[in-house]
């Protein structure tokens, strides 16, 4: 009889998962796995009737496409799963269990697959999720039926792009248009007047809604070229209502008779123009047409990419424009920040006191994060916090760089290094005077081979900063230079400040003490006064 078969599966933490065993037990079959596989899958909106339609595809390859296949004016439908109501029914992606072996009109056996997906836009699923479903259909099958409701709308077109552009970013790159078949299936199409329900109506709808012109606004030019580059057919069908009975019968269990006999005669139409032997479409990944045992490996690849985190996110309209909005008021800000500070100590500015530039930092940086705050941006305010953080992170790092740009200005600083050493030359020999005086020349030689080591070492630093060669050795001596300074000169500098400061003060307070002293009267006025 056969039954549907899950093979991707999505988690209650929206990932998805393939059930490789199920999927092996259709493909491998021996009777299947050397075969071509052609591959229906139908994908859109959830509630629209899709696996319902499928129930119709099953009937007529049942039946190997006898001119009956329609069936009895009273058999239910069944194959799978469809209900009415408007909570959503499929979810993942199915396929059925029975392969549909046929001959092509040049002889070749095929293997026929259908599919069934979870509709798209339904509360309990995210973009992610949708666009998921939708690529991973329109990437496994030969034809994809993107299955509408009333009319081809331009919001429909977005999707359709957003999706298959997920799908393309998944594959490489061959040069060739991604997909094959791209169906348009427009259900309850009520304009026959304007263009016949069937192929021929459809064709003339599709013509004006994938239309190019120079009028048109770039953007939507742009997004019919996207969709015509993905496919290599597309085409369209405009399906009647199938009627009252279909479409609001909580009873109604499939039976033909209950279906509008327009419905049925369109539905006798669209079936076999899919798939009539000589309206399949192989299954062919980068050219090359693929048997029933390698689309298992495609299968396997495929959702592994999607499991990983190499795609980008598909964001719903919303959050990417207020993505988009913050991040070029975080861009304005950053550069109204730099243009600033530019300024006060861009490069051909003077060296600034390190207070000095911080208190412009802030001043600045208020003027930027205000900025940034002012303009308007999508998404409100809790969306745009961490925008706010990360700007001011941004600042904070550009600002970094202005301090050790400023740093480098203060020609005290850049002569720290050759002051170092040519201290060190000159205390060593002095030193090395005050022991050769004494008479312990092994001191005074130590001292004297410190002094040469040190104005060697200064030479060398020269010729560094003179060629610009051997950089890391220069940037070393820069660094031991510090390293002496912080830790040995600035200390003892410290001290002898330190103690001759507070000597200075002592003789300060002797000497007004006996100022005091010496004139008394003056302080006994002062008390007067
Ligand atoms: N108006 C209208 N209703 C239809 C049509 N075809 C089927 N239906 C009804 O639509 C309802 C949903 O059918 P399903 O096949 O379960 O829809 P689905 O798109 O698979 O829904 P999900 O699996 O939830 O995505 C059923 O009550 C069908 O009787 C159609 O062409 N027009
Ligand atoms: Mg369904």
């Amino acid at each position: 009889m056969g039954h549907p078969v899950p093979i991707v599966l999505v988690t209650k933490d929206h990932k998805f998962e393939l059930d490789e065993d199920a999927l092996e037990s259709i493909l491998m079959q021996d009777h299947v796995k050397e075969h071509n596989v052609v591959i229906v899958s139908v994908a859109g909106a959830f509630r629209k009737g899709k696996s319902f339609l499928l129930d119709f595809f099953l009937r007529y390859m049942k039946s190997q496409g006898s001119n009956d296949w329609i069936g009895t004016d009273d058999a239910p439908l069944d194959g799978f799963s469809w209900r009415g109501g408007s909570e959503r029914d499929t979810t993942g992606i199915l396929i059925w269990s029975e392969v549909f072996l046929t001959d092509l009109p040049n002889g070749e056996k095929v293997a026929v697959l259908l599919m069934d997906t979870q509709g798209a836009f339904d509360s309990e699923s995210t973009v992610r999720e949708c666009a998921t479903v939708f690529a991973l259909s329109t990437m496994l099958s030969s034809v994809q039926i993107y299955n509408l409701s009333q009319n081809i709308q331009e919001d429909d077109l977005q999707h359709l792009q957003l999706f298959t552009e997920y799908g393309r970013l998944a594959l490489a790159d061959c040069g060739q248009k991604p997909f094959q078949k791209l169906q348009f299936l427009v259900r309850d199409w009520s304009f026959p007047y304007e263009a016949d329900y069937g192929p021929d109506g459809g064709h003339k709808i599709l013509e004006r809604r994938l239309e190019i012109s120079d009028r048109q606004h770039p953007e939507l030019q742009s997004l019919r070229r996207h969709i015509k580059s993905c496919f290599t057919d597309i085409s369209c069908f405009l399906m009647p209502h199938p009627g009252l009975n279909v479409a609001t019968n909580p009873r109604f269990n499939g039976r033909l008779g209950d279906i509008e006999s327009e419905f049925k005669k369109y539905l006798q139409v669209l079936v076999p123009g899919l798939l009539a032997p000589p309206n399949l479409v192989v299954k062919e990944i980068s050219g090359q047409k693929v048997k029933a045992k390698e689309l298992l490996q495609y299968f396997k690849s495929y959702i592994d990419i999607y499991k990983g985190d190499e795609l980008p996110e598909p964001k719903s309209m919303l959050v990417a424009t207020a993505e988009a909005n913050n991040l070029s008021a975080v861009a304005e800000a950053k550069e109204m920040y730099s243009q600033l500070m530019d300024a006060v100590c861009g490069g051909s500015k003077p060296y600034l006191s390190t207070a000095h530039l911080d208190s412009e930092h802030l001043r600045v940086k208020d003027k930027s994060m205000e900025q940034f705050r002012s303009k308007r941006k999508m998404g409100g305010e809790e969306f745009s916090e961490k925008y706010r953080e990360k700007l001011e992170q941004d600042l904070e790092d550009t600002y970094s760089q202005f301090k050790s740009h400023n740093e480098s200005k203060n020609i005290f600083k850049a002569a720290r290094t050759p002051a170092v050493y040519f201290a060190i030359a000159v205390i060593f020999y002095i030193l090395s005077g005050v022991f050769g005086l004494f008479g312990i020349y092994s001191i005074a030689n130590t001292c004297n081979l410190v002094m040469g080591i040190a104005l060697l070492t200064l030479i060398l630093w020269f010729y560094v900063r003179y060629s610009g060669e051997m950089i890391e050795f220069g940037s070393q001596l820069d660094d031991l230079a510090n390293f002496l300074w912080d830790n040995m000169m600035k200390p003892v500098y410290e001290v002898f400040m330190e103690s001759s400061l507070q000597r200075a003060a002592i003789l300060a307070a002797e000497r007004a003490a006996a100022s005091a002293v010496g004139s008394p009267q003056s302080n006994g006025k002062m008390k007067h006064s």
